[in-house]
């Protein structure tokens, strides 16, 4: 088999890994890795060597010979804000990765794993439609504080990618739809998509609306600011009580919400309330993006883990359905979308972007 393109998708639970060729999904495997696995690891960067020892084992079961592979395609991390699309990986963008200049995350490890693996077979690596992705109008930068922006992070790949397939299945394109997609997993981000673009989102991962299983999303910033001083916080500590410890985690010690629906249908009250809660956050957000959008939009579609449960799917369609018609579709659509960035680019329909010079669009004030 020739032609063959390896997709590297790490996640902060699991390492998820594919091989296609010629349109055809060949193999895949996730890899799932323990809290006690992951947390004798002093952060993301070092677990490197422990993820490509997994990665390497699947494309050895897969008897791939190395003349065969044709790229290598990883999810692409925490890197400077840069417009959508495929990226060529070079040095400067391993390094921004790599020394986490740009924040810490799972998918850090995309690109840089792309990369050595690219190095070991002599053939380009790429990352797609990175969760760092910018398309924002400017005035979605503005914060309300003079030195601090908000930036562009939420789940672009898979928002993106879901997007075009609900349209393209309604007979319409994403470039010249409006809508709002909601993904719903450990982590929730709110993107509010303009003919194309994702002109607006709600960022999970730096504390920006609803709470999910394990981020806090925003918070009440006097009562927070009195938390950080009283518990005698880090920074550090503050990043992963915001995206790692709060949320449903932090009112109910847990973050499968297979476990926590199940206990919704067996009666349980305390658990129904937080889900609700959490539903009933979704929903705000939703209604905040739909008027970035004024008022025109398409499709709401819910996506991620989480929509997979009928019960979250309710309680949300039934604050936001006067809005749009909602859509659903459970899961993710990563490791498809990232094999389809790269195959743009083979066939000529993209330019591979050079990470060093991608711009994003800043309004001009001074
Ligand atoms: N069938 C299901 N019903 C309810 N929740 C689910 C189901 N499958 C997965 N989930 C939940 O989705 C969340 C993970 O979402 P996912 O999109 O896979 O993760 P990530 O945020 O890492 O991309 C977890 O809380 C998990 O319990
Ligand atoms: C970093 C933003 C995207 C995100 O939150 O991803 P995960 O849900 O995979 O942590």
């Amino acid at each position: 088999m020739e032609d063959i393109v390896i997709v590297i998708n790490p996640g902060s639970t699991s390492t998820k890994v594919a091989c296609f060729s010629n349109g055809a999904l060949l193999a895949d495997e996730t890899i799932r890795h323990t809290t006690d696995e992951i947390s004798k690891f002093e952060g993301i960067a070092e677990q490197l060597t422990y993820r490509k020892e997994m990665i390497n084992r699947f494309i050895e079961k897969q008897n791939i010979k190395p003349k065969d592979v044709q790229a290598v395609v990883g999810r692409g991390g925490l890197l400077r804000p840069i417009p959508g699309g495929t990226y060529l990986v070079d040095e400067t963008m391993v390094e921004d990765l790599k020394s986490a200049k740009y924040g810490s995350h799972a998918s850090n490890l995309g690109g840089v794993l792309a990369y050595e693996f690219s190095k070991k077979y002599g053939i380009p690596a790429y990352i797609v439609d990175p969760v760092v992705v910018d398309e924002f109008h400017p005035l979605a930068r503005l914060s309300g504080l003079k030195g601090i922006e908000r930036r562009s992070v939420g789940h672009a790949l898979n928002q993106k990618a879901v997007g075009r397939k609900i349209l393209a299945d309604n007979g319409k394109e994403y470039e010249k739809s409006n809508i709002i997609v909601a993904h719903l997993g450990g982590g929730i981000s709110i993107g509010a998509h303009q003919k194309g673009e994702m002109v607006d989102v709600v960022n999970g991962l730096d504390g920006e609306g609803p709470y999910s299983p394990e981020r806090t999303g925003s918070l009440p910033l006097i009562d927070f600011a009195a938390y950080i001083q009283t518990e005698d916080m880090t920074i550090k500590e503050v990043k992963s009580l915001i995206a790692g410890k709060g949320g449903i985690k932090s009112y109910l010690n847990e973050i499968d919400l297979r476990i926590i629906t199940e206990q919704i249908e067996n009666g349980d009250k305390k658990a129904q309330y937080y889900i609700d809660g959490m539903c009933y956050q979704i929903s705000k957000s939703i209604g905040e993006m739909a008027t970035v959008l004024a008022g025109k939009v398409d499709y709401i579609i819910l996506t991620g883990g989480a929509s997979y449960s009928e019960y979250i799917v309710n309680q949300i369609k039934k604050n936001t359905e006067w809005i749009a018609p909602v859509e659903v579709y459970a899961g993710e659509m990563e490791m498809s979308a990232l094999y389809q960035g790269a195959v743009r680019i083979f066939e000529g329909k993209e330019k591979a972007r050079d990470y060093k010079e991608a711009k994003i669009r800043k309004a001009e004030v001074n």
